[in-house]
């Protein structure tokens, strides 16, 4: 039987508070998902194939299959230590899986370039923040345009009026991002004075800035309050619905992860044992189990 004792374990920080749905509600928005989800699995934004990867001896992913279709929100989440990152890092070129295909839209990859992961429009943020925390929210934000800047570096530093406009183009689009992460107020506050919460969201713009068609999130939620983590997953719907970005997030904070997500996949021990909506998964014998480490019961469901 699931225990709140359990479940708690697993969060880093408080539980989320639950969203009390109508269920004419709930209905509509699980229609609303199948339909997203249908429409475009026939080309995925991401596809992983057989995913195999092992430390020495540890094996942290095997044969792992996982579809992400364009437009969806995708959680991957596990107990510590199933693989979760291993995953996010073979899909952002970290790591170069032993077995398996990694693809995005038409491109196929043994191992994902990590330099030309932007030309992709792929972006990703990190665990742990990695902000520069001596500079500015704008120069952050600026930050996750800096490929196109290098690419423009020669052009630069003779004074082009290409690159002055190369230059224009990128503080408009920082500060587009900005304005729709409701970051204004604090754009030239340097981003290490910032309360957690709002370094988040910085990191979440820096990897906007650049219109990603696919958003890697490690851990989006972590450490940030109850009411940051409202805020801040309605910022990562918000970047779906209103920028089109196909979202992948792993995260250990269930309570959002079902609120927030059209289908979930989960790892144990390296492996994917089981994908559905958040309902199917909240029902999932297997998944109990992996979580709690306990026996099941037929009428056990995921507290969350
Ligand atoms: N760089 C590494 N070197 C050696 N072993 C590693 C490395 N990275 C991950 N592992 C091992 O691979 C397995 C999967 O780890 P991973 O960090 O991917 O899991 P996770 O689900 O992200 O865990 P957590 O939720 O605790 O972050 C673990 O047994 C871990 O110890």
């Amino acid at each position: 039987m699931a225990t709140g004792a359990g479940v708690l374990r697993l969060e880093e920080g408080p539980p989320a508070e639950p969203i009390h749905q109508s269920t004419r509600e709930r209905d509509s928005a699980t229609q609303r998902r199948t339909a997203r989800v249908a429409q475009t699995l026939a080309s995925p934004a991401l596809g992983l194939a057989k995913i195999s990867l092992t430390f020495g001896g540890v094996a942290a992913l095997r044969d792992v299959d996982l579809e992400v279709a364009r437009g969806e929100i995708r959680a991957v989440i596990g107990p510590n230590g199933a693989g979760k990152s291993s995953l996010l890092n073979i899909v952002s070129g970290l790591y170069r899986p032993d077995r398996g295909q990694v693809q995005f839209g038409e491109h196929s990859f043994d191992q994902v370039p990590t330099a030309r992961l932007a030309a992709h429009g792929v972006a990703r943020t990190f665990q742990n923040l990695a902000l520069f925390k001596g500079l500015s929210v704008f120069d952050n934000v600026q930050m996750g345009l800096a490929h196109r800047v290098r690419a423009g570096f020669l052009r630069q530093i003779m004074g082009s009026p290409l690159a002055r406009r190369i230059e224009e183009e990128n503080r408009a689009a920082a500060k587009e991002v900005i304005g729709f992460l409701h970051l204004d107020d604090v754009q030239d506050c340097f981003a290490g004075t910032l309360p957690y919460g709002v370094q988040k969201r910085v990191e979440l713009a820096r990897a906007l800035v650049a219109r990603p068609k696919l958003l890697l999130l490690d851990e989006p939620f972590a450490g940030v309050t109850l009411a940051e983590k409202q805020e801040l997953s309605q910022h990562v719907r918000n970047a779906r619905d209103s920028l089109g970005a196909t979202i992948v997030l792993i995260e250990h904070d269930i309570g959002i992860v079902m609120e927030l997500s059209d289908r979930v996949a989960v790892l144990d021990y390296g492996r994917k044992i089981a994908d559905g909506t958040p309902d199917q998964i909240r029902a999932d014998p297997a998944v109990i189990d992996a979580y709690l480490g306990v026996a099941h019961e037929d009428d056990t469901e995921l507290a969350v």
